[in-house]
């Protein structure tokens, strides 16, 4: 589903924020991706979304080796692929029915096929009352999962989210958790950044941990950490 071999990243003629990172993740897993702030969790994101690429390194995806794509080939390559940013990135003049229904219209799906389905998917997220409502209007938590309805409508193979729970409770955080990963047991293959340590033993998946742009665990490594020395 996903390699990176050898792979970095920079910023412009900036340095290297990642260094030689090499793993594997299998179709259908779920993954946390942890690390510091400024480890580069954000940053493999981006080459995982396709929004950046890589200055050295492998990366293949869906069994293509993206570098050899063309520019063409990467909107339906895209396409594959559910992103939830950390600022949601919401259109706030479109209603949450709008703005989770967009990559179905891009995509090139007709209205009346559309509305109903995005309308479940609304429901099923526990926001079947708000459909009409605009994302200013919305609470974090709630801009959070319309976020992440827009990320599925197109039932993406990948879906990648970054620090989903970070501005919500620990309910809402742990609400949103299990919606994950029902997608994931539906074969959605997951990839969550986060610093919530406590978070990640309660759930438990494979983690990747991140350190000054070195990935210091590989995802088959597998062991969730446990070094918080934090009292709180
Ligand atoms: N657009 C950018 N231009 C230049 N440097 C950047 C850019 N975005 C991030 N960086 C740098 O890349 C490094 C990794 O940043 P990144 O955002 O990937 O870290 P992170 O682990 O996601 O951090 P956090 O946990 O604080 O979100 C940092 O040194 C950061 O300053």
């Amino acid at each position: 589903m996903v390699r990176f071999e050898n792979v970095g990243m920079r910023y412009g003629l900036g340095p290297e924020v990642l260094r030689d990172i090499s793993f594997n993740l299998l179709p259908g897993s779920f993954h946390f991706l942890t690390g510091p702030t400024g480890a580069g969790k954000s940053s493999l994101l981006k080459l995982l979304a396709l929004s950046h690429r890589p200055s050295r390194g492998l990366i293949t995806l869906f069994n293509k080796e993206v570098s050899s794509l063309a520019r063409d080939d990467l909107p339906a390559m895209r396409r594959k692929i559910g992103v939830v940013y950390q600022d949601f990135r919401l259109l706030d003049h479109l209603s949450a029915l709008d703005n989770v229904a967009l990559p179905l219209k891009l995509a090139g799906a007709k209205n009346d096929q559309i509305y109903q389905h995005v309308a479940e998917l609304l429901e099923w997220v526990g926001l079947g009352r708000q459909v009409d409502a605009k994302p200013p209007t919305l609470s974090g938590g709630e801009k959070q999962r319309v976020a992440i309805a827009r990320a599925v409508i197109n039932r993406p193979q990948l879906l990648i989210a970054d620090e989903p729970t970070g501005s919500m409770d620990a309910e809402m955080g742990l609400r949103l958790m299990y919606l994950l990963q029902e997608l994931n047991k539906i074969g959605t293959t997951v990839v969550v950044a986060t610093h919530d340590l406590e978070l990640i033993s309660r759930f438990g998946n494979p983690v990747m941990y991140l350190k000054d742009g070195l990935l210091t665990t590989r995802a088959q490594d597998n062991p969730p950490p446990k070094e918080s020395k934090d009292p709180a």
